[in-house]
C-alpha cells in the first residue's frame, strides 16, 4: 500500500479549471490550478494514513474567512492546509460581511454573524460555513442548504463548560455572591445570612434536557440537589432526575430553573410574565441558552417585585459585535434597568468561553471544514444529508469524485446516471434532506477531457444547486 509521503501531484493531468460554486468566478486561475506540490503539503490534519487528498484546485486557491475570534487550533488546521486564511477577532456589520463574503469559499463565525439569506445571496463563492460553536440559529440553513453550501457546528465541544458556569452561578446566586463581592469592591463590609441559602436539597428545573442540561443534571445531583426536568422530547432521565409533563409543572416546582433550549420560533418568549408568575416565591432563573428565550422586561419586573430573588444572564436578544463594545440602549433599551438590580448576575455570552472548550471546537469544526473542501464528506453536517465515501488511496490513481448537489425532484438520479453510468463507477452513495439531496461517486479511469465533460454535463442538467468534481 501506498504511504502518504507518496502522495504526488498529478502531473498527468493537464491545468483544467472546474468550478465547483453556483458561479464561475470560483475557478482557480490556469496558472496555479494543479500546482505541482498542491498535494502532499506537510502537516496534514486528516487522519487517514494512506487516503489521497483530493484537490480540484491547488489549496492556496481557498480563500477563508475567519470572524469573531475563531481558536487558534481551527486556524491553524486550516493555514497548514494551504488555504489563504483572513482573521478578524469580532464579527462584522452587515454591508461589510456582504462585502467580503463575496470573494471566500469557506467562512468561520461564531454565535454573533447572521449569515441570512441577505447575506448568503452575496456569497457567490462560498461552498461552506463552519459555526465554531454550538448553535446555528444565526444562519439561515435552508437557504444555504438550497445553494448548496454546506453548515457544520460542534455539536457537544462547550456543553461541560456551560454546565460548570451554570453551577457555579446556581451557588452565586444561592448566596448572593455578586451582590457581597461588589459592595466589598466598593469598601462595604456586609456580613448577612439573610436569604441566603445551601443548595443542598433545592429542586433544580432544567428546561431542555440535551447535551447541556444532562451534564447539569449530573453535577447538580452530584451537589445533593433534586432534579426535575422538561423537554419536548421524551427522555432518558440521569440518575435520579425525573422528566416533567409541562413546563408549568417545573416552573412551580422548581426553587432554580434554568433554560438550555435552542433558538426556535417555539422558544422565543418561552419565559415571559405568565411563566415567571407560575414560579415559587424567592425563586432563580438562569438563561445561557440564546437571548430571545427570556423575555428580559417581564424579569426586570418579577426581580423588582420580589418573585424571583435571583438571576444570571449570559445571552442577550442583541449582543455586541466584539469585546468592550458594551451592551447599550442601541443594543438593548432596558440595559440601565439590568444594571440596577440586585444579585442579577451578567455575563458576555461567556458560557463556552473555556481554553478546552474553544480548541476543542477549533478542531473539531476545523476538520470537517477540511473535510468537506478536501473530499466532500457531508458527516456532521446540520443543514445538508450526511454523506461519505471511503477516501481514494494512491493506488487508485486515475479516480475522479463527482459531488452532485441538486434539488430532490423525480427523475434526478436517472438523468445524472445517463452521465456518468458511461464509466466505471466504483462507488456511489445519495442522500436527501427535504428539498435537497446530495449525491457522491468515485470513478475510475478517467482522464481531463472525460472531467470536464463529466462537469458540464452535469452543470446543463436543470435539477443541478452546485456540481464539484474533485480528483
Ligand atoms: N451560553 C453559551 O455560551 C452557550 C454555549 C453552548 C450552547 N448554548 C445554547 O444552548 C442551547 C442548548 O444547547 P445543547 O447543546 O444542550 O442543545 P441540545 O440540542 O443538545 O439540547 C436542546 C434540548 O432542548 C430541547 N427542546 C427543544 N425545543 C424545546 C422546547 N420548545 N421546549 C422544551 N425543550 C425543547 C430539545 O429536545 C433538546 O433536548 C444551544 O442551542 C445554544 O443556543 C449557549
Ligand atoms: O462562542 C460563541 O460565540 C457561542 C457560544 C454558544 O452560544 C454556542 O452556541 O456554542
Amino acid at each position: 500500500m501506498a504511504s502518504a509521503k507518496e502522495i504526488s501531484p498529478r502531473q498527468d493531468l493537464p491545468v483544467h479549471a472546474l468550478s465547483t460554486s453556483p458561479s464561475a468566478s470560483f475557478h482557480s486561475s490556469a496558472g496555479s490550478f494543479g500546482l505541482a506540490g498542491s498535494f502532499g503539503l506537510a502537516g496534514r490534519i486528516i487522519p487517514l494514513a494512506n487516503a489521497k487528498q483530493l484537490k480540484p484546485f491547488a489549496t492556496k486557491d481557498i480563500k477563508v474567512l475567519l470572524l469573531e475570534n475563531v481558536n487558534q487550533a481551527g486556524r491553524d488546521i486550516l493555514t497548514q492546509q494551504g488555504y489563504q486564511v483572513e482573521f478578524l477577532k469580532s464579527s462584522l456589520p452587515e454591508d461589510q460581511l456582504i462585502e467580503k463574503i463575496r470573494d471566500v469559499h469557506v467562512i468561520g463565525i461564531r454565535s454573533k454573524t447572521k449569515l441570512t439569506a441577505r447575506v448568503l445571496k452575496e456569497a457567490k463563492n462560498l461552498i461552506v460555513i463552519g459555526c465554531f460553536c454550538i448553535g446555528t440559529n444565526q444562519v439561515d440553513l435552508q437557504y444555504a442548504a438550497e445553494q448548496g453550501i454546506a453548515v457544520f457546528n460542534s455539536p457537544f465541544s462547550n456543553s461541560r463548560s456551560v454546565a460548570e458556569l451554570v453551577i457555579g452561578e446556581i451557588i452565586a446566586l444561592a448566596r448572593q455572591l455578586g451582590d457581597r463581592s461588589n459592595e466589598m469592591h466598593n469598601g462595604t463590609w456586609n456580613k448577612v445570612s439573610n436569604k441566603c441559602w445551601e443548595i443542598r436539597g433545592k429542586t433544580l428545573g432544567i428546561i431542555g434536557y440535551g447535551h447541556i442540561g444532562a451534564q447539569l443534571s449530573v453535577l447538580a445531583e452530584a451537589m445533593g440537589m433534586s432534579v426535575i426536568f422538561y423537554d419536548v422530547s421524551n427522555l432518558m432521565a440521569l440518575g435520579t432526575a425525573r422528566q416533567v409533563e409541562t413546563l408549568e409543572v417545573l416552573l412551580a416546582e422548581a426553587d432554580f430553573v434554568t433554560c438550555h433550549v435552542p433558538e426556535l420560533p417555539e422558544t422565543k418568549g418561552m419565559i415571559g410574565q405568565p411563566q415567571l408568575e407560575l414560579m415559587k416565591d424567592g425563586s432563580y432563573l438562569i438563561n445561557a441558552s440564546r437571548g430571545t428565550v427570556v423575555d428580559i422586561p417581564a424579569l426586570i419586573h418579577a426581580m423588582r417585585s420580589g418573585k424571583i430573588a435571583g438571576a444570571a444572564l449570559d445571552v442577550y436578544p442583541n449582543e455586541p459585535a466584539g469585546n468592550g463594545d458594551y451592551f447599550n440602549g442601541d443594543l438593548n433599551m432596558w440595559g440601565n434597568d439590568l444594571r440596577s438590580l440586585k444579585n442579577l448576575i451578567l455575563t458576555p455570552h461567556i458560557g463556552g468561553s473555556t481554553e478546552e472548550a474553544q480548541s476543542a471546537i477549533g478542531v473539531e469544526v476545523g476538520q470537517a471544514l477540511v473535510r468537506y473542501v478536501n473530499e466532500g464528506t457531508t458527516l456532521g453536517a446540520v443543514n445538508l444529508p450526511e454523506v461519505t465515501l471511503r477516501s481514494l488511496t494512491m493506488d487508485e490513481p486515475n479516480n475522479a469524485r463527482v459531488i452532485y448537489i441538486h434539488r430532490n425532484i423525480p427523475g434526478v438520479l436517472r438523468k445524472v446516471n445517463e452521465i456518468i453510468g458511461d464509466h466505471n463507477v466504483d462507488k456511489q452513495m445519495t442522500d436527501s434532506r427535504g428539498d435537497v439531496a446530495y449525491l457522491m461517486a468515485d470513478i475510475s479511469n478517467v482522464d481531463t477531457a472525460i472531467i470536464k465533460a463529466l462537469y458540464e454535463s452535469l452543470e446543463s442538467l436543470s435539477s443541478r444547486i452546485m456540481t464539484r468534481i474533485l480528483y
